[in-house]
């Protein structure tokens, strides 16, 4: 990204989950996909969550986290880039809040307040969702600019490296 986008771009939040087979890999996938993504840059981590699946409870347990993004892409545009990563990663949908390999919902859109048919910003059940809120929390929490510049900077670093290991690991 370069200096003139970072200072346009939005922050966005992203709330991941998976609870099929290697779970933090399939976060870990998620998130070198998004940095990857021309016109974004992940600039923040929540930790790793294990949470109860709620909603259809006859399912394995979830990982849940959150990312902070910085982005020049168009809210619409970025839920279009979150459901193509969900497919490449091998997300079917079959049963409503069933089981599945990676979840991606967008949170917060900067300060944005939309509906649209595909759209709902804020994210309409995100308020009611302690595996959202903890780890949003947290990454909130922890936004600083001091922080916000070295995080960027050392993703920028990493980007187009594949297997790198960004998170960190849940206490
Ligand atoms: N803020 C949002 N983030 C992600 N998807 C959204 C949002 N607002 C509306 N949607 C719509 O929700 C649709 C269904 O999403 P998805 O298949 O992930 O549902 P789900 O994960 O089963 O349930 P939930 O939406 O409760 O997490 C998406 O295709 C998208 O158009
Ligand atoms: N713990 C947990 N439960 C869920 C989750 C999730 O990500 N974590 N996602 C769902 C469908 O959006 C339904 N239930």
């Amino acid at each position: 990204m370069t200096a003139e986008e970072r200072e346009r771009s939005i922050a966005a939040y992203v709330a991941l989950g998976s609870n099929i087979n290697d779970r933090e890999q399939y976060l870990q996938d998620a998130i070198t996909a998004l940095n990857q993504e021309p016109g974004i840059v992940v600039t923040g981590l929540s930790s790793i969550y294990e949470t109860e699946p709620v909603g259809y409870v006859d399912q394995s347990a979830f990982l849940n986290m959150v990312v902070q993004l910085q982005t020049v892409i168009p809210a619409e545009d970025l839920l279009f880039k979150l459901l193509a990563i969900e497919n490449r990663l091998g997300r079917k949908r079959d049963v409503r809040w069933g089981p599945r390999t990676i979840d991606l919902d967008l949170l917060l859109y900067g300060d944005e307040q939309l509906t649209t048919p595909d759209l709902i910003i804020p994210h309409p059940q995100m308020h009611e969702r302690a595996f959202v809120l903890v780890p949003l929390s947290e990454v909130l929490y922890e936004r600083q600019d001091a922080a916000f510049e070295f995080i960027s900077a050392n993703l920028e670093k990493l980007e187009g490296k594949e297997g790198v290991v960004l998170w960190k690991k849940a206490q």
